[in-house]
């Protein structure tokens, strides 16, 4: 029997890649950054486990430096290193497919960081066929500051917030119950139809509530991403009789394509108990793929250091209950889909290498160095599987 896991820290980069300046992103060094904060806090950082299967061991690979507080130089458990990334995008859905064998070789569009971010006809055509009075916004923003600076407004006049990012995404934020979700999502469909001939990754609904002043999202995001443009290793999972169960937002990233059963969870340690669950549950030749978002839309994009720090403890002192229920033929890999400093100026996303480190019954511990293309994940994990291999990427192990 032969049984995969990835397990997605999302937006956990070990360092800026070699082309990181082209984005701004030279110094940018997500858990680096941590470390050295948490150090100069007097209260460095412990991830033992982490540790142990190679994690600054792979950080030390992509960067030369040991990371703050981190000093076990030997007898790791895992195959670890890191990779760069093929893709132009430090997105998601690029770093996702990536991953998973199909690199985004093409543009992705994006809006300009201008205001107004959107061009005309294109909010002309959503405004009429939305039947809106208009929009607030249509910019750049973060998307926790910008329903507080326009949510009175947007409750008083009934036009949505729409924002962007540095991502390939248009995302509309609107009053659950005083705009209503359902018309949001209609809306967000609306939209996920205008946006095809921008090339635009996602449309992504952004509902909110709270009163004057104070607006908190809810956990009714959704996401319309459009499919990878080739089969992942997802479909080579699912088409050779695998089940593949996505924990969290993956079904969302990949557009469902190649998923057998969705696992979803409020927050990051909700979603560890859906992975153990998973873990009981998968079958022979079944990829088990989990993505911890917190670490990314709670914290990174937040700029949230010491929420960072502790989402990562908190991961790793779960580990071991995960590791201690591995079986003969299980492989896992632990990664992440882009960087996402909290230490970086702005609010957007970091071009980093990711780590990439194996472990379980099988693989045997050594240093992999860095791979050129994150899928060599993907790869490795097809070739451990026996399923068809992908057309990007090498076997590792
Ligand atoms: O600031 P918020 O709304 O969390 O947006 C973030 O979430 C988007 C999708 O993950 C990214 O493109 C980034 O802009
Ligand atoms: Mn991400
Ligand atoms: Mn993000």
């Amino acid at each position: 029997m032969s049984r995969a896991f990835i397990l997605l820290l999302d937006s956990f980069g070990l360092g800026a890649t070699p082309d990181a300046d082209k984005y701004g992103d030279a110094a940018a060094n997500t858990f680096g950054s941590i470390a050295a904060w948490a150090a100069r806090e007097g209260r460095p950082m412990a991830l033992p486990n982490l540790e142990k299967l190679g994690l600054a061991a792979a950080a030390h690979i992509a960067t030369g430096k040991w990371a703050e507080g981190f000093n076990v130089r030997d007898g790791f458990t895992g195959a670890y290193g890191v990779a760069r990334e093929q893709s132009t995008g430090k997105d998601t859905q690029s770093g996702h497919w990536e991953i998973a064998g199909v690199p985004v070789l093409f543009d992705w569009g994006y809006f300009p960081k201008t205001v107004p971010s959107f061009p005309q006809e294109l909010t002309d055509k959503l405004q009429d066929l939305g039947k809106l009075p208009g929009f607030l916004g249509n910019c750049h923003a973060s998307g926790t500051t910008i329903i507080n600076e326009l949510g009175d407004e947007h409750v008083a006049t009934g036009k949505p917030i729409l924002y962007t990012s540095a991502d390939s995404v248009l995302q509309i934020a609107a009053h659950e119950e005083h705009f209503g979700l359902e018309r949001l999502y209609e809306i967000c469909e609306i939209a996920y139809e205008l946006v095809k001939p921008y090339n635009i990754g996602r449309v992504i609904a952004r509902p909110f509530t709270g009163a004057n002043g104070d607006y908190k999202r809810t956990a009714n995001r959704h996401d319309y991403a459009v499919p990878p443009p080739a089969p992942t290793l997802l479909d080579h999972v699912k088409d050779a009789g695998g089940e593949v169960i996505a924990l969290g937002k993956i079904s969302d990233i990949y557009a469902a394509k190649g998923v057998s059963r969705v696992l979803k969870g409020p927050d990051n340690m909700a979603l560890f108990d859906q992975l153990l669950k998973a873990q009981d549950e998968a079958g022979d030749k079944s990829l088990t793929f989990v993505n911890f978002v917190d670490f990314d839309m709670l914290f990174g994009h937040r700029r949230d250091v010491q929420g960072y720090s502790q989402a990562l403890h908190e991961l790793d002192a779960r580990l071991p209950e995960f590791i201690a229920k591995l079986k003969d033929g299980d492989m896992v890999v632990i990664t992440a889909d882009h960087g996402c400093d909290p230490t970086s100026p702005g609010s957007d996303h970091t071009r980093e290498h990711i780590p990439m480190i194996f472990f379980g019954p099988a693989v045997v511990p050594r240093q992999l160095g860095i791979s050129e293309t994150f899928s060599d994940i993907g790869q490795t994990l097809a070739h451990h599987l026996g399923v068809k291999p992908l057309s990007n990427g090498t076997n590792l192990l």
